[in-house]
């Protein structure tokens, strides 16, 4: 075991110098890393062994680990498996082989916090240690979680939902691709932000793509960003999605609808952790994590040829189920409680509460949209009562207006009203409609009306059809 600490200044927000535990039984590369940390300013112990590793850790607190894949006494893993058991908080980042992928996946899904490739690069070394020691303290318990100040949780106290929680603290602590996977608005990308959030990521951007509603011809420009003159209308220079979000999250929304050409793009990009900007000739190096999501059944795409094997592995390292709201109802009181404050809070309303009757008529459907759909309802009651107690009827869960197609719209409507608002209804019917039959999906919506999201966005704008979720 060696011990260094080469005199130099102590990194930002540390105290005293951080420790780090180094694990690897090659003596250049300890060297090496030896001499990069200590220059940090932290403190370097070195061991070559995973035994002696244990030792260490179970005699004092470190701040980082790193440990080399194959040691003498067993795996890297098995020292990842060690201290996620033992040392709860502590990141631990692996060090591969070229070439092994198979290798840094399983690492990451035994709870890595990072892995780098051999030869180490140094800048990535570097990058690596800021970010695992910038993390924020680790919350061992699944408190109960409020809704504070900007940053949104995912609420609720049933059992999938503080496993939930758990879970997103535990990821937060991770650079690992995460997939998650989920009904409509049953909170996919909130728990995307909520990783973000609580990540060493945090300071830098969070950005949502909806990958479904950006046109196939712009796919590359919008992803990838151009040099100014690349093409016709190329006016100035442009980041794509990856720039934007470099050191941060890009959220890859709906990711089963990328169409297969741009699949192997992507998978490029995020292999070799470059960009090249169409009309330019030099790639970019970007460093960012990625979280993508969809309602659809992802390993059933690849099954049937729809989405690509290998960019499938890539975005599951790690995947997040999100509960059906059907699947907590005891939640439904909770999240409606909480969603009633905020709306009565944004419209300057004096606060108002569900009867029993309304509750059980809520915790007693099905909610294929979700907590999406829990909110539009809230929300469509408030706009049409101004009580203080909202009872059942108020609710209008049936028969809803919202399921009455344009065929069941008496034939009297016309003449009774000017056109345009007749014109104007069935058209706020049929998004509604769409809407409901794709669990408010509003991707999968504008396809089955056949208009652009684009056009929806539009449409739901001028009816004033107000559904939450902003388009991206
Ligand atoms: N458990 C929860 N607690 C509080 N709010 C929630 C919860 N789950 C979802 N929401 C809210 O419901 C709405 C829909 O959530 P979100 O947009 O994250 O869903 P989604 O699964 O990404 O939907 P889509 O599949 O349509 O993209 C958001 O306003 C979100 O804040």
């Amino acid at each position: 075991m060696f011990n260094k600490n080469i005199p130099g200044s102590s990194p930002a927000g540390h105290q005293s110098a951080p420790h780090v535990l180094i694990v690897d039984d090659e003596p250049d590369i300890i060297e090496l890393l030896e001499l990069t940390l200590a220059r940090m300013g932290m403190q370097v112990i070195s061991t070559m062994n995973t035994q002696d590793a244990r030792t260490l850790l179970q005699s004092r607190p470190f701040q980082l680990c790193l440990t080399d894949m194959q040691l003498p006494d067993g795996t890297g893993i098995d020292l990842v498996q060690y201290i996620s058991r033992h040392c709860a908080g502590l990141p631990v980042a692996v060090i591969t082989a070229y070439g092994t992928a198979e290798n840094a996946v399983a690492a990451l899904k035994a709870g890595a916090f990072d892995y780098l490739t051999k030869p180490v690069s140094l800048k990535q070394l570097r990058a690596l240690v800021k970010s695992a020691l910038s993390l924020p303290p680790i919350r061992t318990e699944a408190l109960p979680e409020k809704n504070t100040g900007n940053q949104r949780t995912l609420l609720g106290e049933s059992e999938p939902m503080r496993e939930l929680r758990l879970t997103i603290e535990k990821l937060s602590r991770s650079q690992a691709a995460v997939y998650i996977s989920g009904e409509s608005g049953s909170g996919k990308e909130l728990a995307a932000r909520m990783i973000h959030e609580r990540s060493a990521r945090r300071d830098l951007p969070f950005v949502p793509v909806n990958c479904g509603a950006i046109p196939e011809n712009l796919m590359e420009s919008e992803f990838f960003g151009y040099k100014k003159g690349a093409f016709t209308g190329a006016d100035k220079d442009h980041d794509g999605f990856f720039l934007a979000a470099n050191g941060g999250t890009l959220f890859l929304d709906e990711v089963a609808d990328l169409p297969l050409a741009m699949q192997v793009k992507l998978l490029r990009v995020i292999q070799e952790k470059q960009v090249r900007r169409l009309g330019d000739t030099q790639e970019k190096n970007i460093d960012v994590r990625i979280i993508s999501a969809t309602h659809k059944k992802l390993g059933e795409c690849v099954e049937n040829g729809q989405f690509r094997q290998d960019l499938y592995y890539r975005l599951n390292v790690i995947e997040l189920d999100m509960p059906a709201l059907r699947q907590m109802r005891e939640d439904i009181p909770l999240i409606a409680s909480s969603i009633l404050t905020k709306i009565c809070r944004d419209t300057n309303r004096p606060l108002c509460r569900l009867d029993q009757g309304a509750l059980d008529t809520l915790t007693g459907y099905d909610f294929p949209g979700n907590v999406r759909e829990l909110e539009n309802i809230l929300e469509r009651t408030l706009a049409l009562c101004s009580a203080e107690k909202i009872g059942k009827n108020e609710l209008q869960l049936k028969p809803r207006e919202m399921h009455q197609t344009p065929d069941s719209i008496p034939a009297t409507a016309g003449p009774e009203l000017p056109l345009q608002d007749y014109l104007d209804r069935l058209e706020k019917e049929s998004i509604v409609k769409a809407l409901e039959q794709t669990r408010y999906n509003r991707t999968a919506a504008a396809k089955l009306l056949g208009i652009t999201v684009r056009s929806m966005r539009y449409r739901m704008d001028r009816l004033g059809l107000d559904l939450k979720k902003p388009f991206r």
